[in-house]
């Protein structure tokens, strides 16, 4: 492309227009995941490099350009799944049901409050621009519109699917049975079960708003952006759900942390002082 005024075509407007699109697509599919971090590392890594090359540290720039080589083959590996997202994001068919209904939310928030009063466990995971393909096919793909008792069967105990999570895209149940990446047992939430902290490790690595009702204590959270937020009413996972799923706004950061339960001495840690033990917490447990 040319710069000069006279020779700017047609041509080279498409074609910026073409890549601010692609740009701004891969902006849209990692904002929210943890990408957006390894985003952060690399532009500091590159601002490094320029000052290097600008003040002439010869053997600093020779040791970042032979980093940055290695670094592009790290990065396909780093973004395996965001860029298997991306390819499935342009695959994907069109025209299928994926925006969600004011139905579909109330159906939904439903199935669990249903579920958290009869103290049945499950997990939900409703995708937002984030593909969960990858996580879909580690379960087994359904193609049904979101309804209470579906949900509620899915989830009851004894039934075939009612391990794992289940995956929704808008109005649709696509998948149930899944295996979410479990969250670390060492980080922040280690007293959790596996339940919750597949609801977080999912959320960290997804934008998906992921839904937990506790088989031991009947309450319902949401986990975002690798949070876990505190039990909900039926009336605030609504006001939640309308807000994140139904009216597509992005509330990663508004969604409050739910109290971390503190770590007893014999793990390593001692609960704070003056505080005592959460018994609204889920309890420790010998191995997940
Ligand atoms: N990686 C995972 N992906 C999806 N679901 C999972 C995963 N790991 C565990 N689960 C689900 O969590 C269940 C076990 O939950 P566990 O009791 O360990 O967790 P918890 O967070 O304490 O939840 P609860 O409060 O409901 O007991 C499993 O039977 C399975 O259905």
């Amino acid at each position: 492309m040319s710069l000069s005024l006279g020779t700017f075509s047609p041509r080279d407007v498409l074609d910026v227009l073409l890549v601010a699109f692609l740009i701004y697509q891969g902006y849209l599919l990692v904002v929210g995941t943890r990408a957006v971090n390894v985003l952060r590392g690399i532009l500091v890594f590159a601002g490094v490099w320029v000052l290097a090359r600008l003040l002439g540290l010869t053997t600093l720039s020779y040791l970042l350009d032979r980093a940055g080589t290695v670094g592009l083959f790290a990065l396909v590996v780093l973004f395996q799944p965001e860029l298997r997202a991306a390819l499935e994001r342009v695959g994907r068919p069109r025209g299928r049901d994926v925006g969600a209904s004011g139905a579909a939310l109330q159906d939904l928030a439903r199935a669990m409050e249903r579920l958290a009063e009869r103290k049945t466990g499950a997990l939900i995971a409703i995708e937002r621009r984030t593909p969960l393909g990858e996580y879909a096919a580690t379960g087994v793909g359904l193609d049904a519109r979101v309804s209470t008792p579906f949900l509620e069967a899915l989830f009851a105990r004894n039934a075939p699917l009612h391990d794992g999570g289940v995956i929704l895209q808008g109005s649709r149940v696509v998948a149930a049975g899944c295996l979410f990446p479990l969250q670390p047992a060492d980080g922040t939430y280690r007293r959790y079960g596996t339940r919750h902290r597949a609801a977080i490790g999912l959320s960290e690595l997804t934008d998906a708003v992921v839904l937990v009702v506790s088989e031991e204590r009947g309450s319902m959270r949401i986990a975002l952006a690798g949070r876990l937020g505190p039990d909900l009413n039926g009336t605030e996972l609504r006001e939640q759900l309308r807000a994140l799923v139904y009216d597509r706004a992005d509330l990663a950061g508004t969604l409050p942390p739910a109290p971390v339960p503190p770590v007893p001495a014999d793990r390593g840690g001692e609960a704070p002082p003056g505080q005592a033990p959460d018994r609204g917490q889920p309890p420790e447990r010998g191995g997940a």
